[in-house]
């Protein structure tokens, strides 16, 4: 099963390979700008999961918010170890 860091280390391969048809890479080329909206908006998605969907979809929408804040730390060039040290 993936996990939080095998997601990561995934993402970074891809951001620097960067093979057609990947999301993240469609994502890194938008910018900041779009992947911070993106992660607001999913960030709303798992609030509303939370209060009103069941928690197989609420776990979906916390998968999805942690793609896209991935998706970030690759974009700002942050590793693993930047946020782990402030856990
Ligand atoms: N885990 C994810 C993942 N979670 C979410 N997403 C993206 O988030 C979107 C889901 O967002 P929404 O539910 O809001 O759906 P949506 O609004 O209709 O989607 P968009 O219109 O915004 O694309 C998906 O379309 C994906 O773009 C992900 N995209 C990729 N991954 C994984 O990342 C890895 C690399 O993927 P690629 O870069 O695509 O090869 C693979 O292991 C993938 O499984």
């Amino acid at each position: 099963m993936k996990t939080f860091d095998s997601l990561f280390a995934e993402l970074q391969e891809k951001a620097a390979s960067r093979p057609a048809g990947s999301k993240t890479v469609a994502e890194l080329d938008a910018g900041v700008h779009a992947i911070g909206k993106k992660i607001v908006e999913e960030a709303a998605e798992v609030w509303m999961a939370a209060e009103y969907e069941s928690d197989r979809e609420t776990a979906e929408e916390i998968s999805q918010l942690l793609y896209h804040l991935q998706v970030l730390m690759v974009a700002k060039g942050l590793t693993l170890d930047d946020i782990n040290t402030h856990l």
